[in-house]
């Protein structure tokens, strides 16, 4: 597992490595990690000119290190000082070190014609502007620079690119977009989340002896190694129902194919045994498709609701496939909440709960359900399972005041904070789809995923994932791993299926159970 922790975090671990290590230890072993990827860097595009840009806290004293390292190496080497105070207002000790080692010292302040030159030769820049003490956004100076960055050139950024939010909160135009970040003792949240991913690039940490291992993290990622730990591998003495049973309430006459998909999904992932609740013709298909699933209702261990549901649906068959529908959110089972499900979802079950809403089905069920706590519904979930209250342990929610509207550019813009207000007001575990998918539980760390290539954003592709996570969930995970080892699993034989080329939803639900297989043996042949 990947765990990044928070700029709090990070400065008490490195005061606490500090106080038994020589001053100046940590960015010297800082600096020195940078300039080792540098120069790997530098041998790769075959450039031998090096620039990096000096701002005026540690992390431009970081960068000042390794450009000195880097001239002494042999590498054509500049620093150019980008705070208003010039020499004066860099780390005083990391300059003499440059410039002794040869470096040559160009004052954005002083000259920032000279300095805009200097940045423009540069086939390697390294950023080193603000590091986590930083405020998001680039002042102009700065962003003058920035701007004067050859294409071609390779960008790393020290620690993080400058004018992120080091907490990934707020997104953040105005930053340095780097090929590759070189980061310190542990990754940061900006690192892992959608506000920073992509101005980050390839990510390196650098050991520098601060210890987090018992620190909690801000967020984690899943790594393949987890799915050995985490996914379920039936033993001897399991049958068919001890390994879990999935109900899947899915498909309508309008929209057949999510059920084949949800269920195609579900028996791919291995789940002991699947029942099937829907409409004549999506059950004749699945019937096809999917033989092992058994149609009509009966005991299970948790329930898929919603792919391709037709809530707006009016017949016998429809009404009665509703009906399932609510009595599997109002029982005490767990339950995924999909599409058309979610339209159905009145707040809070009393009850292991994954909602997995893209960022628009996100934005109306926000708006709906706090439009309905700011009147007079008691915002509870109906039904047995239904235990919590508005009045009982429901944190207040931050946001607009509740009843104004949110829409899809809202979420987008702040994917984490709306994703955490509706784990707040539902109480459920919200996976939030997105080129790096979310998953949001109270009291957890932010699970974040990006295992999936731009193809998967295809139809249907959501069908599969409830399928994989209902399959999860009926085998007893916890909802929190079941979302995230879901969108793992799924993003993986996605991009297998994929291999950079077009994709369907069915070819990701086929690839599934290869996919899981090669997950399973990777971990079995790991040496230890
Ligand atoms: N604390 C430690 O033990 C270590 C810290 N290290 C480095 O130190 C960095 C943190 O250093 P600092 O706490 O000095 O903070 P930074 O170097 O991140 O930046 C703080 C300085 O930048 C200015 N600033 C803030 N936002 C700005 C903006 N948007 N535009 C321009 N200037 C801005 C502030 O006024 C302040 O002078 C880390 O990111 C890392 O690179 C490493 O050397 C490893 C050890
Ligand atoms: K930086």
């Amino acid at each position: 597992m990947i765990r990044a922790h928070s700029v709090e975090a990070v400065r008490a671990a490195e005061a606490a490595a500090m106080a038994r290590l020589p001053e100046g230890e940590l960015m010297s072993r800082a600096a020195h990690g940078l300039a080792e990827v540098a120069a790997a860097r530098l041998a790769d595009v075959e450039g031998t000119t090096v620039v990096g840009l000096v701002g005026a806290g540690d992390n431009g004293g970081d960068t000042l290190y390794a450009v000195a390292q880097l001239a002494e190496s042999g590498f054509a080497s500049a620093a150019v000082l980008v705070p208003s105070a010039g020499r004066s207002g860099v780390h005083a000790a990391g300059l003499r070190a440059a410039e002794s080692a040869g470096a040559l010292v160009h004052v954005a302040a002083e000259d920032p014609e000279d300095a805009v030159e200097a940045v423009a030769e540069a086939a390697l820049v390294l950023d080193g502007i603000v590091g986590i003490g930083g405020r998001p956004g680039l002042r102009p100076e700065a962003a003058r620079l920035v701007d004067a960055i050859d294409d071609d050139a390779w960008v790393i950024a020290v620690d993080l690119a400058s004018g992120l939010d080091p907490a990934g909160e707020s997104g953040e135009d105005d930053a340095v977009w780097a090929d590759e970040t070189v980061t310190f003792g542990t990754p940061k949240p900006v690192h892992l989340l959608p506000a920073g991913e992509a101005a980050t690039g390839r990510l390196t940490v650098v050991d520098i002896g601060i210890e987090v291992d018992d620190v909690p993290a801000a967020v984690e990622r899943l790594t393949w190694d987890d799915v050995t730990t985490l996914w379920p591998v039936p033993g001897r003495g399991d049958d068919k129902y001890s390994r879990g049973v999935l109900g899947v309430v899915a498909g309508s006459e309008a929209y057949p194919g999510a059920a084949v998909l949800c269920t195609t999904a579900a028996a791919e992932a291995g789940v002991g045994m699947l029942r099937y609740v829907g409409t004549p013709t999506p059950v004749g298909l699945v019937h096809q498709a999917v033989p092992e699933a058994v149609v009509g209702e009966g005991r299970v261990q948790a329930w898929v609701v919603g792919p391709g549901l037709d809530t707006d649906a009016d017949d016998e068959r429809a009404r009665e496939q509703l009906d399932a529908a609510r009595a599997a959110l109002g029982s005490d089972l767990p339950v995924v909440v999909d599409a058309g499900g979610l339209a159905l979802v009145e707040g809070r079950r009393g009850a292991p709960t994954v909602l997995t809403p893209h960022a628009g089905e996100l934005a109306r069920l926000l708006t709906r359900l706090e439009g309905r706590s700011a009147g007079t519904d008691d915002g509870t979930q109906g039904g047995s399972g239904a235990t919590a209250d508005r009045d009982r342990g429901e944190r207040p929610v931050t946001g607009p005041a509740r009843g104004a509207e949110t829409t899809a550019d809202d979420v987008k813009a702040d994917p984490l904070g709306h994703a955490r207000r509706l784990a707040a007001l539902t109480g459920a575990t919200v996976l939030l789809k997105g080129a790096t998918t979310l998953v949001v539980t109270e009291g957890e760390p932010v699970r974040s995923q990006a295992d999936a290539p731009s193809w998967l954003a295809t139809a249907g592709a959501g069908d599969v994932l409830s399928g994989v996570i209902g399959a999860l969930l009926a085998s007893g995970l916890a909802p929190h791993d079941a979302a995230s080892l879901g969108a793992l699993v799924h993003g993986v034989a996605a991009d297998r299926a994929s291999g950079g080329g077009p994709l369907r939803a069915l070819a990701v639900a086929h690839g599934l159970r290869p996919t899981v297989r090669d997950l399973l043996a990777r971990g079995r042949s790991a040496p230890g």
